[in-house]
């Protein structure tokens, strides 16, 4: 005969207690089963948290590395000041929201300028220094450090510089190739040019000796290819409102690029916050009149810049008798021409090619803006005049 588990199993009638031990097992169980999964879910949830985590660090580590290469993301308790110093800036530059431009480290910087010290100082500004600095054992480059102490000025042209050379790549435009923003000083890393600029060419200890007919036509040349570039094939246009011969640097073969993009701005578009200090022999009279912002404003200073090449004289820092102007009717003049050249190339050009260039740099400094070619006609009456091997279209026989 069977005999139910309850029965079998049931204590001594006298020794009933309240409350039977079965019941007890089995909530024991069940508690225990409740821990378990408890446990089980709080670890797995835990795990999930801890990669997670891992996972964000891991692409904060690789995002920091691809686009700010020069900052390290692992804490040196200066580069935090910096990075988060360099915040609202950031965000005002297009291109480094984009991730498009590397902003070093301030110290990697302050070692690469051997603390910026003044063996390593190439030239001395207003706003600040240019040095040399080494950042790997193989090139040099420059660095641009402006002290401006938060000063308005100095921070719109800083802002302005390093958002147009983020955007224009061009073989006569000078390349940056990153910069640095810590506490109030402002950095800009740009290529080397070993030859300086031009005014230091002309106008240096060289006098201009090192500058034949040849490479002052190639100079000129390079100047109109990279206006061309910002005048024809940009979008919008763009203007560079400050050329002049310091602002043309020259590589190690003479190659010339414009640098100095701290007043640029788009075609017609005024940035009437930007107050245009400085040299004015340069600039166009409609231009310090009444600040219009037009490409005709750059043909003038190319033209200055043609005048100075053939002359080998510097313009006037502030108006005053003697300005381009009356230098024209000179110009014109064709029989006594060559006697007004720069010593350093009188008689080694083709005349007839020096009468060309001189019409051209005449039609570039009118005062009728409207009247002045533009930079594409330039550039193609100039091309001529250039033998092969220096990128004109002139075959030497
Ligand atoms: N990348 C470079 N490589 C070599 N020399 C350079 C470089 N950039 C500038 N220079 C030299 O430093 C000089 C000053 O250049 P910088 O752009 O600092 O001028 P600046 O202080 O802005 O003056 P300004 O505003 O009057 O043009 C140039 O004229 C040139 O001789």
């Amino acid at each position: 005969q069977e005999i139910p588990i309850s029965q079998a199993y049931s204590p001594p009638v006298g020794a009933l207690s309240p409350g039977p031990p079965i019941v007890k097992v089995v909530l024991r169980q069940d508690l225990n089963k409740k821990i378990l999964i408890a446990l089980i879910a709080s670890s797995t949830l835990l795990c999930v948290t801890v990669i997670f985590l891992l996972y964000l660090l891991l692409w904060r580590y690789r995002y920091m590395k691809n686009n700010f290469p020069g900052i390290n993301p692992n804490h040196h308790p200066d580069s935090v000041r910096s990075s988060v110093a360099t915040k609202p800036i950031v965000n005002k530059i297009d291109s480094v929201t984009k991730g498009t431009i590397p902003v070093y480290e301030y110290q990697l910087l302050e070692s690469a300028t051997n603390k910026f010290s003044e063996s390593n100082v190439l030239s001395r500004g207003g706003r600040g220094c240019l040095y040399r600095a080494c950042l790997d054992e193989k090139s040099s480059v420059t660095v641009k450090k402006l002290d401006g102490g938060g000063d308005t000025d100095t921070e719109k042209q800083f802002e302005n510089e390093v958002d147009w050379l983020a955007k224009i790549k061009h073989q006569n435009i000078i390349s940056m190739l990153g910069f640095c923003i810590y506490r109030q000083t402002r950095s800009i890393v740009y290529e080397m040019m070993q030859n300086g600029s031009l005014e230091s060419q002309l106008h240096g200890p060289s006098q201009g000796s090192a500058l034949t007919w040849q490479l002052r036509m190639k100079i000129a040349v390079d100047i109109a290819r990279g206006l061309e570039y910002l005048h024809e094939h940009c979008h919008p246009p763009v203007v560079h409102r400050d050329l002049k011969s310091s602002n043309i640097l020259l590589d190690s073969h003479f190659n010339a690029k414009i640098s100095d993009f701290g007043y640029a701005a788009v075609l017609m578009t005024q940035r009437k916050n930007l107050k245009l200090n400085g040299t004015l022999g340069n600039r166009a009279s409609e231009y310090i009149v009444d600040g219009k912002v037009a490409d005709k404003n750059d043909v003038y200073s190319f033209g200055v810049i043609l005048l100075e090449l053939l002359l080998g004289k510097r313009w006037v820092e502030k108006p005053s008798t003697e300005s381009v102007v009356t230098w024209v009717p000179k110009l014109s003049d064709r029989a006594n021409l060559p006697n007004i050249l720069d010593p350093a190339i009188k008689g080694s050009m083709d005349l007839k090619h020096l009468y060309q260039v001189a019409a051209v740099a005449v039609l570039c400094v009118q005062p009728e803006p409207s009247y002045r070619p533009l930079i594409t006609d330039v550039l193609h009456s100039l091309i001529p005049l250039l033998p092969l091997d220096l990128g004109g279209s002139l075959r030497i026989l």
